[in-house]
């Protein structure tokens, strides 16, 4: 992508750029670390100099005896250096503390497993009172008092200009961060609370670009799940408007479509990608501009396996084109970390608001 670009020089300066702040940071280490290991020494020896000159001070007044000024001598030389030593390692001990600190806070986190492995969950989505910031730009609230609620079963799309958050709303629904304040509930339970491997196992998602991993075609659907037979895979391509083309391919299932495979159009590449989806019979269905990126054939074809395979399922769907989520059951319309219009699209419409300005922009 760089060399593509042509733009690897710009990518070095800012390489450089990028190391500025480190580099100073260690210059300043290296400097403290200079002085203190060549200041402990120095007291070391002082101390046995001021030894021998105040000993050696009251030896000669007739106070102490020369046996007396060699034995503090060598309770110096035994204990000084100890002291010094410690110390010249008091900032590792800080940094080890440190670590091993953090080490704890992740041994000590619990996940509440369900009481019975096997329970499924319905899908009611919640947001509370979130506000949520990105750790890399803490001072950077993206979500501010954020309250959402999604019945189990229901579709909502998600709608607002670039950036506003919505694929981090998804992001938090997949709990790959935690909210600064508020909480995300599914089916009224914590997702911080919840064992998160056996909840993600409820959730797929289907994003923009879709993933191929190396293997065949039948490898790239069983990735959504390890253990689905020839049957199962063969209904998630049916249910993903994918079986056809699959079939008509010279290896069918079997066609490798790693980095050395056969080239997939994008429209083929996401008709899988949802097939690995559906193959999951997810509870939480994440679509984040899943058509985006197709023509208008490929993404009628797709669109139709999307809406036959969202009935049922809780679904967010992150949409630009609103023609996208027309029929979801309500639509959600962000702005300055918050919803600020919520209804069907024929209420946004009426409404005249935010929303209704979008569409008619679109038209
Ligand atoms: N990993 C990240 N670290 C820091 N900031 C991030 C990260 N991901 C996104 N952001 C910032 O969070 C804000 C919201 O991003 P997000 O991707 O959720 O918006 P979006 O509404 O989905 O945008 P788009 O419609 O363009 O996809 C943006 O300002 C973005 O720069």
């Amino acid at each position: 992508m760089v060399t593509s670009f042509g733009c690897s020089s710009k990518i070095l300066q800012l390489f450089e750029h990028t190391q500025e702040e480190p580099l100073r940071k260690a210059r300043k280490k290296s400097w403290v670390a200079g002085i203190t290991t060549g200041l402990s020494p120095c007291l070391t020896f002082l101390s046995w100099a001021l030894d021998f000159w105040y000993g050696g001070k009251l030896a000669q007044s007739g106070e102490i005896s020369a046996g007396d000024v060699f034995k503090t001598f060598f309770v110096l030389v035994s204990t000084g250096k100890l002291i010094a030593d410690a110390g010249s390692m008091t900032s590792d001990l800080a940094k080890g503390s440190n670590a091993v600190a953090s080490v704890f806070e992740v041994l000590d986190r619990k996940s509440i497993s369900p009481d019975n492995p096997k329970s499924k969950i319905q899908g009611r989505i919640e947001f509370k009172k979130v506000d949520f910031a990105y750790p890399t730009r803490p001072q950077c609230l993206i979500l501010q008092d954020f309250s959402l609620d999604v019945k189990a079963g229901t579709s909502i799309g998600l709608v607002g200009r670039s950036g506003c958050g919505k694929s981090t709303i998804i992001g938090l629904i997949q709990r790959f961060y935690d909210v600064d304040r508020g909480a995300v509930r599914i089916d009224g339970m914590d997702v911080r609370e919840m064992n998160v491997l056996w909840y993600r196992g409820f959730t797929a998602l289907v994003s923009q670009e879709p993933a191929m991993f190396s293997g065949s075609v039948r490898d790239n659907i069983a990735f959504g799940k390890p253990e689905a037979d020839e049957e199962g895979i063969v209904e998630a391509a049916k249910a993903a408007n994918a079986h056809e083309f699959i079939s008509s391919l010279k290896d069918g299932y079997d066609t490798d479509c790693g980095e050395h495979g056969i080239q997939l159009s994008g429209g083929q590449k996401q008709r899988i990608a949802i097939a690995r989806a559906i193959i999951r019979d997810p509870a939480i269905l994440l679509l984040d501009e899943a058509t985006s990126a197709l023509d208008a054939q490929s993404e009628q074809v797709v669109q139709e396996a999307l809406d036959r395979i969202m009935t049922g399922r809780t679904t967010i769907v992150v949409a630009h084109r609103l023609n996208t989520i027309k029929n979801a059951d309500s639509i959600a319309f962000l702005g300055e970390g918050k919803v600020i219009e919520r209804g069907t699209y024929p209420q946004l419409m009426n409404k005249k608001g935010a929303f209704f300005n979008l569409a008619t922009l679109q038209k």
